[in-house]
């Protein structure tokens, strides 16, 4: 079993000790077009299993064979996928909890359509947010930074809102612009070798016993 397949459970597992199950049972994954839109995949499917309510939402389907293998597989499921930008609007006041599997370290400014819309919603929306590797729309060396769409045919582009989810769970190191996030925060991805975390300095913490993911203090700082 390939790392990627063993690290996307862990917002799952995340997402878990933060928010129970009978408080907070709806949870919308919206999930974008590369592999962390994947990520979000299995952990709606884990989450399915764990016996929470996920419905997905892409605003942007992937086209890669595993992320429609990872689709089919929540399909046979039965978890319900939500179809347009209106549907999820709708559909978020029926939710206690939202994943943010958008976008991950290979998100590169500005915002293209559909997503400038999506990030809005999410921005405005009052439900908890947790967010996978890094909170979307996030520089990944720089942390929040003014966002704008892509410019129109007069070159006109508008500002986009980011946002700060409750709940971080970054995957196999904390990136260096979450530095000031201030909320829980997980790591997850218990398979660096001791000589990788030594030669990068990575200072990866200790997991406990069989955990999969350990939680970081609150704004340590510390990567
Ligand atoms: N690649 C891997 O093997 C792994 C990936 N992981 C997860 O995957 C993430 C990285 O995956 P990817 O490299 O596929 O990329 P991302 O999932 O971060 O995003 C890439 C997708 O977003 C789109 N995109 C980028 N900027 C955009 C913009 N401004 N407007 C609209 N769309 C935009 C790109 O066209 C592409 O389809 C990590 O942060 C992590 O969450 C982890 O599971 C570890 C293993």
């Amino acid at each position: 079993m390939s790392i990627r397949y063993i690290s996307q459970k862990l917002a799952q597992q995340a997402l878990a000790r933060t928010y129970h199950r009978k408080s907070h049972p709806r949870v919308m994954v919206v999930c974008g077009p590369g592999n962390q839109g994947g990520d979000g995949l299995v952990a709606a499917r884990h989450l399915h299993m764990f016996r929470y309510k996920p419905t997905i939402y892409l605003p942007k389907p992937g086209s890669k064979d595993i992320y429609q293998r990872l689709l089919r597989q929540c399909e046979n499921l039965r978890i319900p996928v939500v179809g347009s930008a209106d549907e999820f609007e709708e559909g978020l006041r029926d939710q206690d909890v939202i994943m943010d599997a958008i976008f991950g370290f290979s998100f590169a400014p500005p915002v293209r359509k559909p997503f400038d819309t999506i990030l809005r919603l999410l921005e405005s929306s009052k439900l908890p947010i947790v967010s996978i590797d890094i909170p979307s729309g996030w520089s990944v060396e720089d942390g929040p930074q003014p966002l704008y769409t892509q410019p129109d045919d007069k070159g006109n582009s508008e500002s986009v809102p980011t946002f700060t989810p409750e709940v971080l769970v970054s995957l196999t190191a904390p990136k260096q612009g979450v530095k000031s996030f201030k909320g829980r925060h997980f790591l997850g991805g218990r398979f660096v070798p001791d000589e990788m975390n030594k030669k990068f300095e990575l200072n990866l913490p200790e997991y406990d016993g069989v955990d999969q993911v350990v939680e970081l203090p609150s704004n340590s700082g510390k990567l």
